[in-house]
């Protein structure tokens, strides 16, 4: 069977409350069954046939298709990506809490129809599952394990999926408080931005505890299109890392690649066009290179949390003495972006850098 699935086809099934149960049941079924030559730590949402109706295998989530107790979610973090994450599992029907450290956040989400808790720990007490999709390491680890932290509302039985893009030994900290309570754990950063997550497309890259990542994958099926199982805490996060220092890079050279054209008398526009037909050719060139030509940066993902990604990915590379030097450079150059005011514009606002007049002379 081609790998090569995701369909808006059967997203538009799961965007529509009535006939989500039906579709998670048969996401599920598909995964593996179906699919045999997967390998096992990969689901992709099917395309095409949705076989028969399975149900979920863990007592969680076989509670999420039963009206009278279903599962209970908290969502904590509700910026550019927690909002519509949270947005699609109230779409879909789950019975969601939510909190965020700006409450006028929760409003779109209560009027959808979340409940508002008052802090992280209240969530946790009052959910069987807390997701986390926080801004860095330090807010991930003091909503986790601060005052009035998720882990003081955690207990056996629940579990906290942390979805924060953070660094491994964070995630590592997290997941060890968590465990304490006698909570299962997992780590689930995404791979995928504004756009994607408003659409139920995100690719999660998850670690942990196996039976919540099966307890919870119905849940990731509705914000994502893929998934994957990646054994220990820490191989998500370094997963995740990996994956945006390389994007970081991509966009850097880019941008010298915009200007350079320019600067040499050719279309930029057209040069869009050429990488788009090529090798080279990638959905963020294409997406963002029409709007970096107008100097126009909407976000969807904030150039701040760009530099915090190739900041950690070094750290990531240091601990195994790896050299990146290409990722250091990007790293310096995003730093510069950011002392240019840009830290809550788009992370190709990075082209700003490149732009300024470095010898007035010239
Ligand atoms: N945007 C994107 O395209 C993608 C982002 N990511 C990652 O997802 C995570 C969230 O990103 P995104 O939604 O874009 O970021 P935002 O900056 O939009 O949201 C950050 C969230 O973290 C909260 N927060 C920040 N600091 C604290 C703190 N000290 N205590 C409590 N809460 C805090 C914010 O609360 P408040 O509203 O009060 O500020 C907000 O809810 C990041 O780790 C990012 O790297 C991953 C994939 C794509
Ligand atoms: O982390 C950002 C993304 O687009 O993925």
């Amino acid at each position: 069977m081609a790998i090569s699935c995701l369909s808006w086809s059967s997203k538009k099934l799961f965007s529509s409350p009535q006939n989500t149960r039906t579709c998670s049941a048969a996401a599920i079924t598909m995964s593996s069954s179906l699919c045999p030559s997967l390998p096992t730590h990969f689901y992709c949402k099917p395309i095409f046939s949705i076989p028969k109706f399975q149900s979920f295998s863990s007592q969680i989530s076989a509670s999420a298709t039963k009206d009278e107790n279903p599962t209970r979610l908290g969502f904590l973090g509700l910026g550019i990506m927690g909002s519509p994450m949270a947005q699609n599992l109230i779409k879909s029907g789950c019975d969601v809490a939510v909190w965020n450290r700006t409450k006028s956040k929760c409003d779109p989400l209560i009027s959808l129809g979340a409940k508002y808790m008052s802090s992280p720990e209240e969530v946790a007490a009052s959910c069987d599952i807390t997701f986390a999709m926080l801004a860095d390491p330090e807010s991930a680890a003091d909503v986790a394990c601060g005052r009035n932290g998720a882990v003081n509302g955690m207990s056996p039985g629940k579990g906290y999926v942390d979805v924060s893009t953070v660094d491994v030994t964070t995630s590592k900290l997290i997941c060890g408080k968590i465990k304490a309570t006698g909570a299962l754990f997992l780590e689930a950063p995404v791979s995928g931005s504004k756009k994607p997550a408003e659409d139920g497309q995100l690719i999660f890259l998850t670690a942990g505890d196996k039976s919540l990542y099966d307890t919870v994958s119905p849940y990731l099926d509705i914000m994502g299109k893929s998934r994957f199982y990646l054994g220990e805490v820490g191989n998500g996060a370094a997963m995740k890392l990996v994956v945006n220092m390389i994007m970081g890079s991509m966009m850097a050279s880019f941008s010298e690649g915009l200007l350079l054209s320019e600067k040499v008398g050719l279309d930029p526009k057209v040069l869009v066009e050429v990488v788009s037909q090529g090798a080279i050719s990638a959905p963020m060139f294409s997406m963002k290179g029409p709007s970096m030509v107008q100097s126009k940066y909407p976000t969807a993902f904030p150039l701040k949390h760009q530099q915090k990604d190739l900041r950690l990915a070094l750290g990531l590379a240091e601990s195994v003495s790896q050299p990146i030097p290409i990722a250091a450079a990007t790293n310096e150059l995003y730093k510069v972006a950011k002392s240019y005011g840009l830290s809550d514009h788009d992370f190709s606002a990075v082209i700003e850098a490149l732009k300024a007049k470095l010898h007035p002379q010239t």
